[in-house]
Order: structure tokens, then sequence, then C-alpha cells
């Protein structure tokens, strides 16, 4: 399975959100949308699912164009979830009703509802109505419908909103669970951390398209990172390559510094930084921070 967009555009009137637009996406993988609110990631999907009208481009899955046909929606609806908004759940419904709908509206006889129910530790409630939910109870059962329709496609905007630390830590790990079922999932979050725990690769979009894609499996430059104050900077020896980024936060490579350098670039990162001082990739975070907010970088020392 592949999902692909070929120079996507999207106006609204005459406002462009989104130009050019172009990715393949394997199986077996999820994908970050990362951006700014307002910037097109809801329109994204919006558009590959046919909800609005799409300027020029194509989408294609499996290297089959899908078009604007009643039949070829149809078939696109049938590969395609979208994650459920609150407000679209039946307050006097249960949840496991819920639930049965999404496997049956696509004729996923082969899921285990109960096997879901457990797996999202949901069996406390999920026989009572919706309308006895907490925010984050009902966020956990709009992402229980998505996994019983279990469709090859999946969109989850902004699944971890309301959810408490150890919920979204057991998200996370379903997500990466089914993703092995030769799924594709494009996860919209500003929970920048939490995507380098499951995501693979990380869309950035801005000034319209696809700015920036990073793949986590392949960041291997390693960096000090921490944060300090522009008037505590002095206090540092600035290699080549140091990102200083919004925030105060600072990326110092570890390329070329002796075991004895990195332990003193530490100490001292430690002693100014307000926050952890860690080893590690750029990560989510870093070039969130990069691309929307600016970066100052030091060519030398
Ligand atoms: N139906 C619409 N008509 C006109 N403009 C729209 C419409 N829907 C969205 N927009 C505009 O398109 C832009 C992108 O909106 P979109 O909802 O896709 O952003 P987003 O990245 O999903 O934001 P968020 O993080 O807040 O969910 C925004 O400027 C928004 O005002």
């Amino acid at each position: 399975m592949s999902l692909e967009v070929r120079n996507l555009t999207i106006n609204y009137g005459t406002k462009t959100v989104l130009k050019d637009v172009n990715f393949n996406i394997p199986d077996n993988t999820i994908i970050g949308l990362v951006a700014p609110n307002g910037t097109g990631k809801t329109t994204l999907f919006n558009a590959i699912i046919r909800f609005i009208p799409i300027n020029s481009g194509e989408i294609l899955i499996d290297d089959t164009v899908y078009k604007n046909t009643t039949k070829d929606v149809k078939t696109l609806h049938s590969k395609i979830t979208f994650f459920p908004d609150q407000a679209e759940l039946y307050e006097d419904f249960s949840g496991v009703e819920h639930i049965e709908m999404y496997r049956d509206i696509w004729n996923s006889g082969s899921s285990n509802i109960d096997e879901v129910i457990s797996r999202l530790n949901m069996e406390g409630y999920v026989k009572n109505k919706v309308k006895t939910y907490s925010l984050g109870m009902r966020q956990r059962l709009c992402f229980a419908m998505m996994i019983a329709a279990d469709t090859k496609i999946m969109f989850m905007d902004e699944i971890m909103n309301g959810l408490d630390p150890v919920n979204v830590e057991l998200v996370s790990s379903v997500l990466q669970e089914i993703k092995e079922d030769g799924k594709i999932i494009i996860v919209a979050s500003h929970l920048l951390e939490n995507l380098d725990d499951y995501a693979d690769q990380i869309y950035f979009l801005n000034e319209q398209s696809i700015y920036y894609t990073y793949n986590r499996e392949e960041s291997h430059s390693e960096y000090i990172k921490g944060y300090i104050t522009e008037d505590k900077l002095k206090h540092l020896q600035l290699k080549r390559g140091t990102l200083y980024l919004a925030g105060d936060r600072i990326c110092i490579p570890l390329d070329g510094m002796s075991e004895g350098e990195v332990f003193e670039t530490m100490r001292t990162l430690k002693h100014y930084s307000r926050a952890e001082v860690s080893l590690g990739a750029l990560g989510t975070h870093e070039h969130y921070l990069r691309i929307y907010k600016g970066e100052r970088s030091y060519e030398t020392v």
C-alpha cells in the first residue's frame, strides 16, 4: 500500500493554503504532521479524503489515481478513516455502541472489540453513556473507534488532546503496534517531543507546502542540548554548527569534540541551564524552533 499526493494545491477563495504539495508514503509508516495553528494540516486531510474541492493535483493509492467521482470517493472513504471529532459522538449511546458502529461501517468484522477496549483500558466505562465521559475518556473512545474501523490509512488530527501523560504513552504505543499491520498513519500534533516516540518521519508544513522532512532513524548527528540565556553564551566554547534557537535552546554538535571537551561543555551548560542538559540528535522540537522561530548559527568559536 502507498499513499501519494502529487502537486496538490488548495485555495479558499483567493487565499492559497496549500501549493504544490508532494509526498509518497509507503505502508508500515507513521508520519507526524507538524505546523503552527492555521497552516493547513486539517485542510490537507480534508483534501485527500475529498471533503473539500481540490484546485489542482492528484491523490493516488497504490499508484491508482482517485478522482472526484462518486465511485472513486466511495472507494477512498472505504480505505481511509479520519479521527472523529468529539462533537460527533452521540451523548445517549455507549462507547461500545460507537466502537461497534465504526467496525460495522468499515466492515471490519475481524476487529476484536473486546481486545481494543482492553488494550485502551476502557473496560471501566465503555458500557456507560457518552454523556458521562470526561474529555480524555471521549478522546480514547474516538481513538478506539478508529482502531475498530481498522482501515489501511488513518488520519489522526490532534489525537492526544485532553489525554493525561499515561494515556499519551498508551496511545503512542498502540499506534506503533497497529502500524505493523501495513498501515499508513498520519498524525497532526502539537505534542512535538511525543512525536519522536513513535513517528518514523516528520513533515513540517510551512509556506503552503511540505517545507522540511526529517527521518527519525536517520538523525545520526549528536548534540549537547540545553538552555542558556544570551548574556551567558560567552561562557561556552561555541563550535561551528552550534544552533541557538528560540527560547534560549542551544544545541552544540559533538563532532570533533574530545571526551574532555564534551564533559566540560556539559558541566558549564548545566551550571547555566534552567532545564535538563542532554545528549542526542535534534528532535522535532528543535526542528520546529529552527523552522518557525528562526535560528542563529555560530560559524566560528
Ligand atoms: N472553510 C474554510 N474557508 C476559508 N478558509 C479556511 C477554511 N478552512 C480553513 N481555512 C483557512 O485555511 C488555513 C488553514 O486551516 P487549517 O484548519 O487547515 O489549519 P491547521 O493547520 O489544521 O490548524 P490547527 O492547528 O489550528 O488545527 C487557515 O488560515 C484557515 O483560516
